[in-house]
Formats: C-alpha cells, structure tokens, sequence
C-alpha cells in the first residue's frame, strides 16, 4: 500500500448504519493516539475515520478514492465558491470537500443531513478539524433546507452540488434545485454511487434531451396533482429546459468495489 492509499472499509453488511457504529466512530476518534495532532487538521481526522470503518465497522462515506477525484481534481479546477451536499452522514465528505473548497478560496459548503444524531457528529468532527467558518451543516430533510437556503442566498446559483443522499430521490431532489435556480448553468452536478448501488433513472435524466424532458414533464403534471394530496410524495417538475455535458467517472467505494460519479456541468437554458 503506498501512502496515498487507504485499506478497504469492512463489508457492508445487512445493517450498516445508525446501530451506534456512528457514537463508537467519535468515541474512537475522542480516544485516538492521534487525537491532539487533528486539532485543525482535517486529513489525519479523515484518515482516523477511514481507519474506524477498516477496523471495526463499514461507514457510509464516498471513501478515500472517489473523494480523492473531487477534492484533488475537480475543485481545484472549478474553484467553487459556494457547495452544498445532499446527505452529509458523519461529515467524512464535508470534512474532505470542504477543505479543499477552503483552500480553492471558496466561502461556502452546505452539507445538508437528516439525521440529527449523525449531523452531531459532523458537527463534532468539523469544528475539531478548524473548517467551522466554511463548513455549515444543516439538519433536516434536505428539502426544507434547499427551500431554506434559497432564502438566506436569494441571489446565489451553486456552484457545486455534491449528492449523496438516498438513491431513490436523487432526481426529484435535482428537479427541486433546478426550480429553485440552486442548480443552473455554470453548476456542476456531482452524484456518488452511480454505479453500486446504481441510479439508472439519474444518469438517464441528466443525459435525457429537452424534448423528451418536456413531454416527461406533462406526464408528472398529472402526478404532481395526486401528490399535492400528501406531501410525502411531493413531486417536483425541475426545468426541463436546463440541459447538462455529463460524464462518468469510474473509481472505487470504499470497501473496494467498483463505483463512480457522474459529473454533470449545467450548460444551458434554452428558451421555448
Ligand atoms: C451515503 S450517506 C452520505 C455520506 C457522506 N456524503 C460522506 O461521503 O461522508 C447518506 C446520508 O444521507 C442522509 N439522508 C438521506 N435522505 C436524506 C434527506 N432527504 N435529506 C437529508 N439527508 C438525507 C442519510 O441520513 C445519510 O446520513
């Protein structure tokens, strides 16, 4: 193993999350030999997490590899000013970006978690690593907070969005950005598990033309009408105008399975 990699996280398992794995992570962390050298160091904190879920027992983040694609190479070359991620867990991926838009003289990053046990956690391990004045988090279901966020930042478009909540409202999520005007051209998309577990009807969307986008569109208006009778079902049309150059890229979960994400740059709003 060379020094710029990580050993695989343990097996993913039928429960994998919220069985009091994510309290013994900051107890571990609280107790590490190497505790007093992470006072403002995020990259021995992540190393320390990534150190847990190899030991004792797997953790949900995007792991070293594809985090490494972003933090290395993506932010770097689109030197984001303001981020937000949908899903922030135990703040592994707030603590790898955030750092590295801090160090791109970025403002912002917005890591939205539903979990008010594992946001406590981030909360923990972000202030321990010194990025409370860049990293926010915010709890709650991320569709509260994106409505929320577009009235604390009326004027501000994403530059990047991190998604990496649950798979299954990952399109309605981006439509509800793209309504907001969160998401639009000039944003980068930036989506985890792309390929294991997979989000087919994702990839499909953000590839999808115009035409097919619109006529999808009337489609869900029909839905829309029935939801509208019970909210947890709410269904947002996003702008089926905006279209997205989109790319996969190929790496490693962090167990060691093959994974990816699709990187999507918001290009254009055509007119009708
Ligand atoms: C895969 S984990 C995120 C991992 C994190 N991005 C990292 O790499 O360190 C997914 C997280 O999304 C959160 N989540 C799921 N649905 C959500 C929603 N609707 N709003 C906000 N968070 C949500 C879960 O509680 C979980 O912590």
């Amino acid at each position: 193993m060379t020094k710029d990699q990580r050993e695989a996280y343990k097996p993913e398992g039928a429960i994998y999350y919220d069985d009091g794995r994510e309290e013994r992570l900051l107890e571990f962390i609280q107790s590490h030999p190497n505790y007093k050298s992470m006072q403002g160091k995020p990259e021995i904190i992540m190393a320390a997490i990534d150190e847990y879920g190899h030991k004792h027992d797997f953790l949900m983040n995007v792991g070293w590899e594809k985090g490494k694609i972003v933090a290395e190479k993506l932010i770097p070359e689109l030197r984001p000013d303001f981020m937000i991620e949908l899903g922030g867990y135990v703040g592994y991926s707030a603590l790898f970006f955030g750092s590295a838009l801090k160090r791109a003289r970025g403002r912002k990053y917005l890591s939205l978690e539903a979990s008010p046990k594992f946001a406590a956690v981030a909360a923990a391990l972000v202030e321990l690593a010194g990025l409370d004045d860049v990293v926010e988090i915010i709890v709650g279901p991320c569709r509260d907070s994106l409505r929320q966020i577009r009235q604390t930042y009326p004027t501000g478009a994403v530059d990047v969005l991190f998604i990496d909540h649950a798979k299954i409202h990952y399109v309605n999520d981006l439509k509800l950005c793209e309504e907001l005007s969160l998401v639009r051209p000039g944003t980068t998309v930036i989506a985890d598990n792309v390929i294991w577990p997979g989000v087919p009807e994702y990839r499909a969307y953000v590839k999808e033309p115009i035409a097919g986008k619109i006529y999808r569109m009337q489609q869900e208006q029909k839905a829309q009408m029935t939801s509208l009778e019970d909210p947890s079902k709410e269904i947002s049309l996003g702008n089926p105008y905006l279209t997205y150059d989109t790319t996969l890229i190929e790496s490693w979960g962090p167990t060691g399975e093959p994974d990816g994400l699709e990187v999507s740059r918001c290009v254009k709003l055509e007119s009708d």
